[in-house]
């Protein structure tokens, strides 16, 4: 089975992908690395711009019939047998990110993509199958123990478990409204 785990940056996905490929005692891959690997994408400035299309072509083949989990904010793309988007509070993507030094602005487009549902809505473009997990309050433990419950319970699809609308206010210092 190939679970993709996605999510805005910061939300834990590395965290609860090693931890969920441990307890399931699947692979675990990182697109970022596969992708350096292969050569597929352009370094610019510090970013890596992948090609969504080559890194989904080259992931199918490689990882077809395998127990595997995908980790990375592309991983939705590639074809999976479910997608785990996690989900949390804007205000701790908000502190993660900043501990870790992003500049201002990063930090806001990602605090605005989580309080807008960016990469859930991505998701359900590319499959049927995604699980919304809130990784809010709960330990990476925690997160991962939904997650196989609800793949044990053969859901394949749950969302709409967040609604971040009403914490606007809560992380607007975070945010980049111009002007
Ligand atoms: N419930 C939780 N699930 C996952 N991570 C959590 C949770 N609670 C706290 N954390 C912390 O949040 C941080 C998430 O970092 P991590 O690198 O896993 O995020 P990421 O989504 O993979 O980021 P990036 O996309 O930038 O690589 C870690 O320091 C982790 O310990």
């Amino acid at each position: 089975m190939i679970i993709a785990v996605t999510g805005t940056p910061g939300v834990g996905k590395t965290t609860v992908s090693k931890l969920l490929s441990e307890r399931l005692g699947y692979e675990y891959v990182s697109v970022k690395d596969f992708a350096l690997e292969r050569g597929i994408g352009e370094r610019v400035g510090d970013e890596l711009e992948i090609d969504v299309d080559e890194l989904a072509d080259a992931m199918a083949g490689e990882f077809k019939g395998r127990d595997v989990v995908i980790d990375g904010h592309l991983s939705h793309f590639v074809p999976a047998d479910v997608v785990v988007v996690l989900r949390a509070h804007p205000r701790l993507i908000a502190e993660r990110l900043e501990k870790r030094g992003y500049p201002r602005k990063k930090l806001a487009e990602n605090v605005e993509a989580e309080l807008v549902d960016v990469i859930l809505v991505e998701a359900l473009e590319e499959n049927e199958n995604v699980l919304e997990v809130d990784t809010t309050g709960k330990t990476p433990e925690q997160v991962v123990e939904e997650i196989i419950g609800l793949i044990e319970k053969g859901i394949t699809r749950r969302v709409g478990v967040v609604d971040w609308s009403g914490v606007y206010d809560d992380v607007l210092p975070y945010l980049d409204l111009g002007g």
